[in-house]
């Protein structure tokens, strides 16, 4: 059996006795060599299950493996952006570098580490201290990548990247991912841009899992229907509907074959998101059977 990226099994964490639970109930195993959108609205726990994930927290309950071992344990193999891309700012951009050398003897990959940086036009004397914030994220993407980790968790990465800095870096994530079968998890707001990237979903809602797994499954599991305004959609499972004139639209997740008079399609990643973050009350499809196990 292969080992999962991150298995999570009723992880639960709160930041205090009376507090509000951040994260609760939480079961899901990401497989290894995937790229993983975590996705869901402010507050829901995405920043959580990452640092819990990279072992900076520890569970309230539940528990998290990571790579297989305890995540403290397997903290040599994986890299962590933090969403503040934390930094020493009295040290330069190539000081910053050597730094992740040193830290990360036999492992430090020096040529894809000096690539993301020099894609910044980047000087390599200026203090970190200096930089914006997207050049901050470079550098911090550049320390993350050079350890080579065989897991890289990130906490919305893209965030103030303009547009091509985007683009730029998320095809070294890419590349990084196809070349050496990095698992790549990352949080983000701009699902839109995850779908062509991304081949993993788990969506984070009130500190809550939502929907998980291959989002290709997930997209084939749903339909997307416009039907006339009286239409009883039963037996189907319905995400959403909404009735707008004569016409009644709806996200379904169909039990058997479709009237051949509905107007169907394929929903978009974003509008999959959409309408389950729109109604907490829709169930989830059962988990998709394990694909991970290899014949022994
Ligand atoms: N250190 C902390 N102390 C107390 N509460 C915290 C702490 N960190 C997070 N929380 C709470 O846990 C919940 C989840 O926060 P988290 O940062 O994980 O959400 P998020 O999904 O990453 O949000 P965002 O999209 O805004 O970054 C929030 O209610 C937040 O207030």
């Amino acid at each position: 059996m292969t080992v999962p990226a991150i298995e999570a099994d009723a992880l639960g964490k709160r930041f205090g006795r009376r507090a509000a639970w951040a994260l609760r109930d939480c079961s899901f195993r990401l497989p290894a060599g995937r790229v993983c959108a975590v996705v869901g609205p402010n507050g829901a726990g995405k920043s959580t299950l990452l640092a819990l994930a990279a072992g900076l927290l520890a569970p309230t309950e539940g528990t998290v493996t990571v790579l297989g071992t305890d995540p403290a344990t397997a903290r040599p193999r994986v890299g962590f952006v933090d969403q503040g891309k934390p930094l020493y700012p009295q040290l330069g951009v190539a000081e910053t570098l050597r730094m992740g050398a040193d830290l990360n003897p036999g492992r430090w990959d020096a040529d894809t580490a000096d690539r993301v940086v020099a894609g910044g036009d980047l000087d390599p004397r200026a203090r970190i201290r200096s930089l914006s914030g997207g050049q901050r994220t470079r550098v911090a993407l550049a320390l993350a990548l050079g350890k080579r980790p065989e897991l890289l968790l990130l906490d919305e990465p893209m965030a103030d990247l303009d547009p091509l800095a985007r683009h730029e870096l998320m095809g070294v994530l890419m590349g990084q991912a196809a070349e050496h079968g990095t698992t790549i998890v990352m949080s983000s707001h701009v699902v839109a841009e995850l779908e062509d990237s991304c081949d993993h979903l788990l969506l984070i809602g009130g500190g809550r899992v939502r929907l998980a797994g291959e989002i290709d499954d997930l997209l084939a599991a749903h339909t997307r229907v416009s039907a006339p305004a009286e239409t009883d959609l039963a037996p189907h499972a319905v995400v959403e509907a909404r009735t707008t004139g004569r016409r009644l639209s709806a996200l379904l997740r169909p039990s058997g074959p479709l009237p051949g008079d509905w107007r169907t399609g394929t929903p978009s990643l974003e509008e999959l998101v959409l309408s389950y973050l729109r109604n907490p009350g829709a169930l989830a499809p059962a988990p998709a059977p394990d694909t991970t196990e290899t014949a022994a």
